[in-house]
């Protein structure tokens, strides 16, 4: 059956919100009275397209149907997921709460995107209480992963469950709340951060884009990988934690900060702020700015999947989840078919492998091929916990073939064919297309080595038993076009 998704408020929360779903190959049915809304969406969909397929290594699933409705209850026919993402105004939220409860399935999960609004006060007088949790989500939507999960005692275990199912397999971090709280967790600290940026321009001490530098050349870069107390932590030293609290802790009562108070907003205060904001950013339009931030976060939380820490290690799981759904086996044992090359990579090429010629640069085609040896290495049983043990393969030789070029965005596979896989000799044929178009060959020599020793060695018994079961099968295909070429030009 196919998955339905209802989002009420099609601004740039619920904009956002119908992208991560449509991508996550969800249905999205909108409902917004704004004549804009169907563009608004749009665009943010067109960056979002640019954007969430590169943030991982696995391909999303088919993209999902996107209508826009009238009418909210013909908006919500059919779904499990209604996203509320309406003006931060509780009247509003309500009104919209009150017809959900004539349309809505009993079972569906309504969730708000409320920046602030415990979900206590959103419950408050509704018929459909039971269903409504607190979902906030981060600005974009379809690329940060959070999601602050806020529930009463008035939703139901399966109500919570859900809600976790669904962000998850949507690629998201369900961050359930202890106890519901004004602004949640983290609009607590942007606030906090906010209220001292107005006092620092207020005061005259630093324009916006000096606060901006203070952030992002220093400590913004360290929260996005560590957060607040894993880099205190560090900070503290050898000695840790309690250090740096002997160190710092003082301070707070100096204080250091404003505190709870707040610059008044007059029309000076505004005024200044927004021609600083024209001076820094004006150059650029909104949606310029977008593109800019976007490219910056998939750079970062790619760079942060390399090291699998944080985001990165989010979305690594995700793909994890991914790659069934893709056809990609854990193991030989697990192939319906031998008889043919084997799906070992099924991915979209991302916005940093491109070169200054506008198309897939040459070390990505080598990237591919060898994440494709990766995931072969784990079909027969190469995976962590053998390599831990202390058998591996290392590459002694690689051609490869750039038979035809391929732009970002573009979705590629890669199919593994074995020459050979028999004793430390493990030769294999890695075949990259487009749909039916083939992009690129490559042909690679493996030895099994014995990591202590760094020379080759015979593998583990089960290892060799998997390869060579996968190469007898393999050994009725035809050589491959191309196999065993070399350079060759003429000297
Ligand atoms: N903008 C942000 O950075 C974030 C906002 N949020 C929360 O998301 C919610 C929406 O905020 P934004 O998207 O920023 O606002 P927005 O103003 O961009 O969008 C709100 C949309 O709701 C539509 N709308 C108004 N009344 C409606 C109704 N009765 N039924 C259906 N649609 C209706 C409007 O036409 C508009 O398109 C708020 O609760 C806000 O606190 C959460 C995270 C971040
Ligand atoms: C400014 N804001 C309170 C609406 C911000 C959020 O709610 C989350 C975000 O994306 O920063």
């Amino acid at each position: 059956m196919r998955k339905q998704a209802a989002i009420i408020g099609g601004g740039v929360i619920g904009g956002g919100w119908a992208a991560r779903f449509l991508l996550n190959g969800w249905d999205v049915r909108v409902f917004d009275p704004d004549p804009e809304a169907e563009r608004k969406i749009g665009e943010v969909l067109a960056n979002a397209r640019r954007s969430l397929p590169g943030l991982g290594n696995m391909a999303l699933p088919e993209e999902g149907r996107l209508s826009f409705h009238a009418d909210l209850s013909e908006a919500c026919a059919g779904a499990s997921w209604v996203q509320e993402s309406v003006p931060e105004r509780l009247d509003t939220k309500h009104k919209v709460y009150a017809q959900l409860a004539d349309c809505v399935a009993a079972e569906a999960v309504i969730g708000s995107s409320t920046s602030g609004y415990k979900p206590s006060e959103l419950q408050a007088g509704m018929a459909n209480a039971h269903q409504i949790v607190v979902t906030h989500p981060f600005n974009p939507v379809y690329l940060l992963p959070l999601i602050e999960l806020v529930s009463t005692e008035a939703n139901s275990a399966d109500v919570i469950a859900t809600a976790k199912e669904v962000i998850s397999g949507i690629g998201m971090y369900p961050l359930h709340l202890k106890k519901e709280i004004d602004a949640h967790i983290a609009d607590r600290f942007l606030e906090a951060v906010w209220r001292e940026a107005l006092w620092l321009i207020n005061d005259g001490i630093a324009t916006t884009e000096e606060i901006d530098n203070a952030i992002r050349y220093g400590f913004g870069i360290r929260w996005a990988q560590m957060g607040l107390f894993e880099t205190y932590r560090v900070a503290g030293g050898e000695a840790g934690m309690r250090h740096f609290i002997a160190q710092f802790g003082p301070c707070l009562s100096w204080p250091w900060t404003k505190l709870m108070d707040v610059p008044e907003l007059t029309d000076e205060l505004v005024d200044a702020i927004a021609d600083q904001s024209d001076a820094q950013s004006g150059m650029h339009s909104i949606r310029e700015l977008e593109r800019i931030r976007d490219d910056n976060l998939v750079g970062m939380m790619r760079a942060l999947g390399a090291n699998d820490w944080g985001a990165g290690a989010l979305q690594n799981a995700h793909d994890k989840t991914l790659r069934a759904g893709a056809g990609i086996v854990g193991h030989v044992d697990d192939i319906a078919d031998l008889s043919q090359p084997v799906l070992t990579l099924h991915r979209v090429v991302p916005l940093d492998w491109l070169d200054y010629n506008g198309h897939m640069t040459e070390s990505r085609y080598l990237q591919a091929f060898a994440d494709s040896t990766d995931r072969f290495m784990e079909m027969i049983g190469c995976d962590a916990d053998y390599i831990a043990s202390g058998g591996s393969y290392f590459t002694a030789e690689t051609h490869i073939r750039h038979l035809d070029e391929v732009h970002a965005g573009a979705k590629i596979t890669v199919r593994t064919q074995v020459i050979l896989g028999e004793g430390k000799k493990m030769h294999l044929w890695h075949e990259m297309c487009e749909g039916a178009r083939v992009l690129a060959t490559g042909e690679h020599m493996l030895l099994h080595v014995d990591l202590a020793t760094r020379r080759a060695a015979p593998p583990a018994a089960q290892v060799e038993a998997a390869l060579v079961k996968i190469a007898t099968a393999h050994a009725s295909l035809p050589a491959p076009e191309g196999l065993g070429r070399a350079v060759g030009a003429p000297r």
